[in-house]
C-alpha cells in the first residue's frame, strides 16, 4: 500500500500488437529526455522467470515478480521526481509549465505489448493488419506468428485488453504516419492527460476541503479518503476520487491529429 502523492506521478503504458511500433517510438521518446521503462531488457536484466513456448515462438514470463519489480522500479523513478519538484517553490502553472520540458515530466512511459497490465493509463500503438503482416513478414517472423499477431491486431485484442485492465486508453493509429508524427502524438497525449490528470486531482482536493496540498511541500499526505493503493503492481484509485475520474472521462479516447481538444477533459 502506498500513499499518493500531490503532485500525481503517472505510469502509463505504451501498448500495441508487436511491430505497431512501440520500441522505436519509445527511444525516439527517451532521447527527448521521457522516462521510459523497456519492459522485455528489464525482464532480462532483473532475471525474472520466463518460460518459452516453443509451440507458440513467445515467452511466458512470471507477471507476479514481474510486478514486483516494476513497482519497485516505478517507486525509485517516483522518489527522483519528488526531489526535484522539493526544490523549487511552485505555484501551480510555474509547477505545469516545469512539466512541459520531458524531462521533469512526472511520468514513467512502460513499453511493452503487456504494460497495459501494469498500468492504469494506456496509449496504444495500432497499424493496419496488411501494414503490420509487412513489418512482420520483414521480422522473419514465422508463418503461424505473422498470422496470430495480424488477426490479434484485426479484433482488437490489445485495445479490448485495455478496455479492461485500465481507465483511460488512448488509440494512434499510425499506419500513414511516419515514426516521429507517431512520436508527436504520444507526447502530446502523454502532456495533455499529465495536465489533465494534475487539475482533475487539484479540483477534487478543492472540493473536498480540509488539508489541500500545496507544491511546496511534496508528498504532503492528500485528505482522507484519497489514498491510492497498489494491488499486484496496479495503481488503483480509491472510493470515491475514482469514481469522480470515471464520471466526467470516456474510457477509450481516438487520437485524430489536430483534432483532439483536450481541453473538455478538465472539469
Ligand atoms: N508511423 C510509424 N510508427 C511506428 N513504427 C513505424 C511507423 N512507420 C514505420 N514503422 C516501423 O515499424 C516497425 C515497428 O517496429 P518496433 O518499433 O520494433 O515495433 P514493436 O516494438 O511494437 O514490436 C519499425 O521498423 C518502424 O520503423
Amino acid at each position: 500500500m502506498c500513499i499518493h502523492s500531490f503532485p500525481p506521478f503517472l505510469t502509463v503504458a505504451l501498448t500495441g500488437t508487436p511491430g505497431t511500433g512501440k520500441t522505436q517510438v519509445s527511444k525516439l521518446l527517451e532521447k527527448d529526455g521521457y522516462s521510459v521503462l523497456h519492459l522485455t531488457e528489464f525482464i532480462a536484466e532483473c532475471n525474472i522467470s520466463v518460460e518459452r513456448d516453443v509451440e507458440r515462438d513467445c515467452n511466458i514470463v512470471d507477471m507476479d515478480a514481474l510486478e514486483e519489480a516494476v513497482l519497485s522500479f516505478q517507486n525509485k523513478i517516483r522518489g527522483g521526481f519528488e526531489r526535484k519538484i522539493k526544490e523549487h517553490n511552485f505555484s501551480d502553472e510555474a509547477f505545469l509549465q516545469f512539466t512541459r520540458d520531458p524531462k521533469n515530466l512526472p511520468m514513467l512511459i512502460i513499453e511493452s505489448h503487456m504494460a497495459h497490465c501494469l498500468c492504469d493509463l494506456a496509449v496504444v500503438l495500432r497499424s493496419h493488419p496488411t501494414v503490420l503482416k509487412e513489418r512482420l513478414d520483414a521480422r522473419g517472423y514465422s508463418e503461424r506468428k505473422v498470422h496470430e499477431n495480424v488477426m490479434s491486431e484485426a479484433i482488437d485484442v490489445v485495445l479490448c485488453d485495455c478496455y479492461d485492465y485500465c481507465r483511460r486508453v488512448y488509440e494512434i493509429d499510425n499506419s500513414s504516419l511516419k515514426l516521429s508524427e507517431t512520436a508527436d502524438c504520444v507526447k502530446e497525449i502523454v502532456h495533455a492527460l499529465y495536465e489533465d490528470e494534475f487539475l482533475k486531482f487539484r479540483s477534487y482536493l478543492s472540493k473536498n476541503g480540509e488539508n489541500i496540498p500545496d507544491l511546496t511541500g511534496g508528498g504532503t499526505e492528500p485528505p482522507s479518503g484519497l489514498t491510492v493503493v497498489e494491488e499486484e503492481g496496479v495503481v488503483i484509485y480509491e472510493s470515491d476520487y475514482d469514481d469522480a475520474m470515471d464520471e466526467t472521462h470516456p474510457v477509450l479516447i481516438k487520437y485524430v491529429p489536430g483534432k483532439n481538444d483536450w481541453s473538455n477533459l478538465v472539469d
